[in-house]
């Protein structure tokens, strides 16, 4: 019987070039260019299975077990401390972590600062080491309008180009941590299926070798 190897893709930003790293292994499945509205595709040539997520799921799936493998986002697995396997830097998806806020102006130490995110983890950690008492304030999205209109003191957000920040008046005031996309695996899988995700893991590094 056949050894599937079940892989959660990204949706969004992050999703072709995950794609792309593992078709250029060998790892391809062609219908997944068919387009439409279909969230799994399978290539029954080499035994690959994708599954199209949210990218704030990926590790859910390969925690559970319904995907051996993943590629997520850095923020994500820190946010949700997933317990997952992490092994590989994949080099892109680069980004930040930041706190940022308004142009010119800093947050005094005096009172409980005002954090809007939309990873509240990441902000409690920060912030926690720095025994810095704060307020969550959890948003989902546009998170740079909070402190524009002093709902927040700071955000604790992405920042990859600047620009949002730019455009709207922010500016970084300190990296949380460097954000890059990881390849993940589910615990068992990499345990029972290790000769085949060791081989996948190590193309994969070769390929991001020679691309260096
Ligand atoms: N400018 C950026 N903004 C957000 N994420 C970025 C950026 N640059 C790189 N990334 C990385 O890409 C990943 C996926 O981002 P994307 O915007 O596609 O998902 P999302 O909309 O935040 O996810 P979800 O829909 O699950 O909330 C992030 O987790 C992060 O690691
Ligand atoms: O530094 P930049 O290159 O401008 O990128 C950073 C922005 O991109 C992300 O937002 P996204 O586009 O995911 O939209 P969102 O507001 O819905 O989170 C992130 O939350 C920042 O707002």
């Amino acid at each position: 019987m056949r050894n599937w190897i079940n892989i959660a893709l990204p949706k969004g930003r992050l999703g072709e070039k995950a794609y792309d790293i593992f078709e250029a292994i060998g790892y391809g499945c062609p219908s997944i260019h068919e387009g439409g509205r279909k969230l799994i595709f399978e290539n029954e040539e080499n035994g690959v299975r994708y599954f199209w997520v949210k990218p704030s799921d990926v590790a859910v799936y390969v925690e559970r077990g319904a995907a051996d493998i993943g590629v997520v986002g850095k923020d994500i697995l820190l946010e949700q401390s997933s317990d997952v396997y992490e092994l590989l830097d994949l080099g892109m998806g680069k980004c930040r972590m930041a706190v940022a806020g308004v142009k010119g102006e800093r947050p005094d130490g005096g009172h409980t600062l005002r954090v809007a995110t939309k990873f509240p983890n990441i902000a409690r950690e920060f912030y926690r080491k720095q025994s810095r008492e704060i307020d969550i304030i959890e948003l989902h999205g546009s998170i740079e309008i909070a402190p524009i209109l002093k709902m927040s003191d700071v955000i604790v957000d992405i920042v990859e180009t600047g620009t949002t920040l730019r455009e709207n008046n922010l500016e970084v005031i300190e990296t949380v941590v460097p954000i890059s996309a990881r390849l993940i695996a589910n615990k068992v899988s990499y345990k029972f299926n290790n000769a085949s995700i060791r081989e996948l893991c190590d193309r994969i590094a070769e390929n991001l070798e020679k691309k260096d």
